[in-house]
């Protein structure tokens, strides 16, 4: 439940808006490969997504979650998966299901709303271009473009401040822990999508103010708060 209706919407890209999975694993792949190292697949590039491109790429050089430093050759595969994946980051990815219909809904009847990515610039208006949505967004803020990224509040924050509202009027719609973190202590409420890509339990645990199963479904939800 909400406790207000929101006056702008910031909404997450990878696995809210676009499901990006399979070009992202295409390319670290494809990046593995050139490295004479075995691919990664996507079931475990699911789970590396969400912290920026930086992140990723240690992810799939080391395996691990949460590497501690840089590891060899990182400023190599970096380069390769950011040429890579900005040619080739609409070959397979789609918007999830009820995406375009509720952003030109909400549009519609006045809401602002805004995409508040930790994906790179280089990869994010290019897609949600070739999508088709780029035009619904008033505001579009990447992971490179903010000092911090989510799950700090700092880009919700420079969000809000843009459109000259009170974080508290602001919603943030993601689908991981770290729109809800960023949510919180900005905070914006949050509301979240159960088909992203959050890691292993449900989204439910991460105690959002609301879940939904598509962005059809936030009018209703909007009318029903105060
Ligand atoms: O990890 C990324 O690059 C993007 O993540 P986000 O769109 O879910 O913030
Ligand atoms: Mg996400």
């Amino acid at each position: 439940m909400l406790v207000h209706t929101p006056d702008l919407v910031a909404f997450d890209l990878d696995g809210t808006l676009v499901d990006s999975l399979p070009d992202l694993a295409d390319a670290i792949d494809a990046v593995l490969g050139r490295l004479g190292l075995p691919s990664a697949g996507e079931p475990r590039v699911r789970r590396w997504i969400g912290n920026g491109v930086n992140m990723l790429v240690k992810r799939a050089l080391t395996g691990e979650l949460w590497p501690q430093d840089n590891p060899p050759p990182f400023d190599e595969a970096l380069t390769m998966f950011m040429d890579l994946y900005e040619a080739n980051v609409c070959n397979r990815s789609r918007l999830f299901p009820g995406v375009a219909e509720a952003l030109k809904q909400l549009k519609a009847v006045g809401f602002r709303l805004a995409c508040v990515t930790n994906k790179h610039s280089r990869f994010t208006r290019p897609l949600l271009d070739r999508l088709g949505v780029l035009q619904d967004m008033d505001f579009v803020g990447c992971g490179d473009e903010f000092e911090k990224l989510k799950p700090d509040p700092y880009p919700l924050l420079k969000t809000a401040e843009f459109f000259g509202i009170e974080p508290s009027r602001g919603l943030m719609v993601g689908d991981s822990v770290n729109d809800v973190k960023a949510a919180r202590a900005a905070g914006f409420m949050v509301v979240c999508v159960p088909y992203g890509y959050h890691g292993g339990n449900g989204v439910e645990c991460l105690k959002p103010d609301a879940v939904v199963s598509s962005l059809t479904e936030l009018p209703a939800l909007f009318k029903k708060a105060a």
